[in-house]
Order: C-alpha cells, then sequence, then structure tokens
C-alpha cells in the first residue's frame, strides 16, 4: 500500500494530510504517531479507501484507489481491508462467530473452516464464540474484532487507535494477537496509535506532524518512540 503525493484539505482550508509520500510495506507492521491533529487518521482513513484524497494516489498493488467508483471502492474495502477501530463496532444481536464471519456473508463468501478456527485459535476466543458482545469484555469484544478482520484474509489490515479503549492488560492481548497475525499470517497492518508501547509492538513507526512525515522508526521501544514524540512537541 503505497501513498503518492498523498494530500487531503478539508472544505475549511485545512490541510489535514499534505503531500505525503509513504509505503506500508507488505507483511509488516507499521504504526502511525504524531501530536493530535497531526492527520494520522486521515491519512490511514485515506489509505484504505475510507476517505478520498484531495489530491495525489493511493495503490494497493496496482490498483489506484482514486481511479475507482463508489461501488468498485466498497468493494475494495469489503475484500481487501481489514478494519479495526477503537469503538468495537459489533452488531450487538449477534454471537461473536456470528461477528467474525459477517464481512464473508456480506461478500457472498463461504468462510475457510480451517482458517477462521486458526484465526479463532490466535485471538484465544474458542470458548466465547457463542456469546453476545453485551457478555463479553472490552478485550474480548476489540479480540472478535480483530478476528471479523483477519477473517477474509485482507491484503491489509487497518487499525486506528484499536486500544484505545481498554485497560494496559487487554491492549496488550490485542496488540499481541495483532503481532502473532503479522508473524504467522504475515498480515500486513497499519495502526494508528497515540500510545509508545503500543507502537513499540510495530516494526516501524512513521510520524507525522502538521500532516507531512517527518521522522521514521525501526525496531521501536517505548522510550525511543517516547523520545521521538517528545522532539516533535507533544
Ligand atoms: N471531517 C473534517 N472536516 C474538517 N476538518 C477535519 C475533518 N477531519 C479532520 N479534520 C482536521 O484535519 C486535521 C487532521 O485531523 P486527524 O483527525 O487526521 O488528526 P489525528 O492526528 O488523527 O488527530 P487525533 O490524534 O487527535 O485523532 C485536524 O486539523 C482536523 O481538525
Amino acid at each position: 500500500m503505497t501513498a503518492v503525493a498523498a494530500t487531503k484539505r478539508y472544505g475549511s482550508g485545512d490541510t489535514a494530510v499534505d503531500r505525503v509520500d509513504a509505503t506500508i510495506p507488505a507483511g509488516r507492521f507499521t504504526a502511525v504517531m504524531g501530536p493530535s491533529g497531526s492527520g494520522k487518521s486521515t491519512l490511514v482513513h485515506c489509505l484504505a479507501g475510507l476517505d478520498t484524497l484531495t489530491s495525489g494516489e493511493v495503490w494497493l498493488g496496482d490498483v489506484e484507489l482514486g481511479a475507482l467508483s463508489d461501488r468498485a471502492l466498497t468493494r475494495l474495502r469489503r475484500e481487501r481491508i481489514g478494519f479495526v477501530f477503537q469503538a468495537f463496532n459489533l452488531i450487538p444481536t449477534l454471537t461473536a462467530y456470528e461477528n467474525i464471519v459477517l464481512p464473508l456473508q456480506l461478500a457472498r463468501r463461504q468462510p475457510d473452516g480451517p482458517w477462521l478456527s486458526e484465526v479463532v485459535d490466535v485471538v484465544g476466543l474458542g470458548d466465547r464464540l457463542a456469546h453476545r458482545p453485551s457478555e463479553l469484555s472490552g478485550g474480548q469484544q476489540q479480540r472478535v474484532a480483530v478476528a471479523r478482520a483477519l477473517a477474509s484474509r485482507p491484503d491489509v489490515i487497518v487499525a486506528d487507535e484499536p486500544t484505545g479503549n481498554l485497560d494496559s492488560t487487554s491492549g496488550s492481548a490485542v496488540l499481541g494477537f495483532l503481532r502473532e497475525a503479522v508473524d504467522r499470517f504475515g498480515q500486513t497492518t497499519v495502526m494508528v496509535t497515540h500510545d509508545a508501547v503500543a507502537a513499540s509492538y510495530a516494526d516501524a513507526v512513521l510520524f507525522l506532524a502538521d500532516g507531512r512525515i517527518v521522522d521514521e522508526l525501526s525496531g521501536p521501544t517505548p522510550d525511543a518512540v517516547l523520545d521521538r514524540m517528545k522532539r516533535l512537541g507533544s
């Protein structure tokens, strides 16, 4: 997934993302950090086809998202991208299992049984599959959301503050599962976070300030991430 001179201006004239060139490397876990309002969510939402650029390009493989009709973009999101948001966004009337396979059903695809068992195993939900979201803890609900994102074997998982609503124990479990999906399945993953510890689960961190990528760190430790963030003045 690659952004080329990606620029997003809002009606008010604010430039949220300013000529960003960035590649989210395949099979790796990339974190995006930066001060509040630096454009993290806007950039990642444009990468994932949830929002459209004002100018520039986003490529997923050999497809340029800006060239797609709304319908084709919806299909690309459904078939090639897995989403995990801060709010778990589970359907309350469905069980955990039904939530996990819902995107496959919407895409009229047959669930791949062995793959689903592996995903459920990785996120450690075996005995909770018949529960509804209200019967699960926040951490368990987010694990269902991660399993749902993994179920269709997307090209990319896009996570926006996936641990924002979780205590640190549940948060580290969810981050551990994202990490394991990268290590075991080569799952390309990009995650927006405010948290240096969360970012340290990634292979590399991109730092944004005022809509531009201003720094990059590979093999991040929490201390190294905090140090870079301090230099950005936040
Ligand atoms: N829908 C919108 N309409 C107008 N301006 C917007 C909109 N969404 C974001 N912005 C502006 O774009 C800039 C970048 O916002 P964005 O949410 O991408 O930043 P962020 O780094 O994700 O922030 P945070 O860490 O606080 O979530 C901000 O100045 C914000 O006010």
